[in-house]
């Protein structure tokens, strides 16, 4: 399915209002940085919005604050939760810590183009685990992260391979079949394809379209135009921090990438 025929939910899955985010920066005499300035927008079920912008407008910045990963300065991040339980809206700006591992673990995951340090495990438990504390077994948590895996192209002899010996772009599959094993609502995705070959990047954007047609909802960073253009719905645009407009996929040109 093409991104422009996909249905738009109206229900709201994070409000973003009034969001800011400055950082002190003792090492240049006390001076602050602006990450992200009275950002504003929200984020509707199903969809997935794409976040552009140069370098330095606050991209990287604005996921982490969906994450809780920076406590945001100002402004409110509310989470409503997703169809079917929506027991309670919680503000990921200023929740407790406990309630934001709680998210992480039943609901929003998070990959980054920086990729994680996996410690000595397998590939395929590495993906395995959030499966496996979500209750399965391990016989079928690594059964399903091997398919997960097979999916992103990751070669068969590597599974059982410590990631840590993995080139960019074969950690880079591990991170983002990590993610998105345990199926999370919400899937916050910082260039999660920017070391894939285009072949294994097709690959990941037919799988994320899966998941968007089965309700999850996804904030991504891409770099690469063609990466939005095949899965984005709305795009949220950034300069200097600041919102510079919401714009639907079909008036989108991809004038403004970092
Ligand atoms: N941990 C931090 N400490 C200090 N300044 C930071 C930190 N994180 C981000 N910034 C600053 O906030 C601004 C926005 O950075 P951010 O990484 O969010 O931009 P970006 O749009 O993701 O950039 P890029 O496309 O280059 O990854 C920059 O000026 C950056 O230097």
């Amino acid at each position: 399915m093409h991104a422009d025929a996909h249905q738009l939910s109206h229900m709201t899955v994070i409000t973003v209002d009034g969001l800011s985010k400055t950082f002190d920066m003792h090492v240049l005499g006390d001076t602050q940085v602006t990450g992200l300035s009275d950002v504003s927008f929200d984020v509707r079920e199903g969809e997935f919005l794409a976040v552009v912008g140069e370098s330095g407008s606050g991209k990287s910045s604005l996921l982490k604050c969906l994450y809780r990963t920076y406590d945001p300065t100002e402004g409110r991040i509310v989470y409503h939760g997703a169809d079917g339980e929506r027991r309670e809206a919680v503000d990921l700006a200023s929740c407790d810590d406990r309630t934001v591992i709680r998210l992480r673990d039943e609901a929003i995951g998070y990959t980054s183009q920086f990729l994680d340090e996996i410690p000595r495990v397998p590939a395929v438990d590495v993906v395995a685990r959030p499966l496996r504390e979500q209750g399965l077994s391990t016989d079928e948590a690594r059964e399903q992260a091997r398919d997960l895996l097979e999916r992103l192209h990751l070669p068969e002899e590597l599974w059982e391979a410590y990631p840590a010996t993995f080139s960019g772009g074969e950690r880079q599959r591990v991170n983002l079949a990590q993610a998105l094993a345990p199926k999370p609502d919400l899937l916050l995705l910082d260039e999660p394809t920017s070391a894939l070959d285009p072949e294994t990047r097709q690959a990941a954007i037919d799988l994320l379209r899966e998941y968007l047609d089965d309700g999850t909802t996804v904030v991504g960073v891409f770099h690469n135009t063609a990466v939005i253009e095949a899965v984005a719905d709305r795009v949220v645009v950034l300069g200097n921090g600041a919102l510079q407009g919401i714009v639907p996929i079909e008036a989108y040109e991809g004038a403004v990438v970092g």
